[in-house]
């Protein structure tokens, strides 16, 4: 981000492989970037219907928490043949909070038998930056990135459903992409770089 260079932003969430991604594509150079595990934020309650609102949940409550400009994202996958579930709940759908290998058993036995053109999928991600929590004109960005969900797992990298998620045009899993090339790609990428047009276009 070339916005507000010396300045800091909290980064609302506290998924290491957001967070990871998060720190790949903001780069040096503009303002500092500070999980916000590490100023004593616990994490918001999600309690929007719609990644836009779960994303601002999410800003705002890290924004007030410590009086910095907020960054935040709600994100998930949609499969079309579960009529977009896991969707909003993809982090709890098999019942506790980030158990990817739980998520992806359930979700591969959700579309057990279902041939290829059932299991088109798509991430989605929502990015909501606030500049103080009573902010009313957030800049808010989405990413999408289509694909498919395959059989088994494959590959290591990434997080979350990555091992299964096949993205259009790539003969392998997210999981086996390089962590670069994903974040390129990915919904995430995409929603940070709609994001820094729109903070680029405000400045
Ligand atoms: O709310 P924070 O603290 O940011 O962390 P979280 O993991 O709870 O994040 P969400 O509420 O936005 O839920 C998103 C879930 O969707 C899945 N997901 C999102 N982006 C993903 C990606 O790039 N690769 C794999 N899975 C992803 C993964 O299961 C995430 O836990
Ligand atoms: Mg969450």
């Amino acid at each position: 981000m070339t916005r507000a260079e010396g300045e800091r932003w909290v980064i609302a969430s506290s998924n290491a492989g957001k967070l990871a991604e998060f720190r790949d594509l903001l780069g040096d150079g503009g303002p500092a970037c500070v999980p916000q595990a590490e100023l004593g934020v616990v994490d918001a309650e999600e309690t929007g219907l719609t990644f836009i609102e779960n994303a601002l949940i999410k800003a705002r409550h890290a924004a007030r928490a410590t009086g910095l400009p907020a960054l935040a994202d709600d994100s998930g996958l949609c499969v079309d043949a579960l009529d977009g579930a896991p969707g909003l709940y993809s982090a709890r759908y098999a019942g506790g909070h980030g158990d990817a290998a739980a998520n992806i058993a359930k979700l591969l036995a959700a579309l057990k038998a279902r041939p290829d053109a059932g299991r088109r999928a798509r991430f989605v991600a929502v990015i909501a930056w606030l500049r103080h929590p009573l902010d009313p004109q957030p800049v808010v960005a989405q990413g999408v990135w289509h694909g498919c969900i395959l059989e088994r797992p494959r590959g290591a990298g990434g997080f979350g459903y990555d091992p299964v998620f096949q993205p259009d045009g790539h003969d392998c899993s997210a999981a086996e992409l390089p962590p670069a090339l994903k974040n390129r790609l990915g919904h995430r990428g995409q929603a940070l770089l709609a994001l820094r047009r729109q903070l680029l276009d405000l400045a």
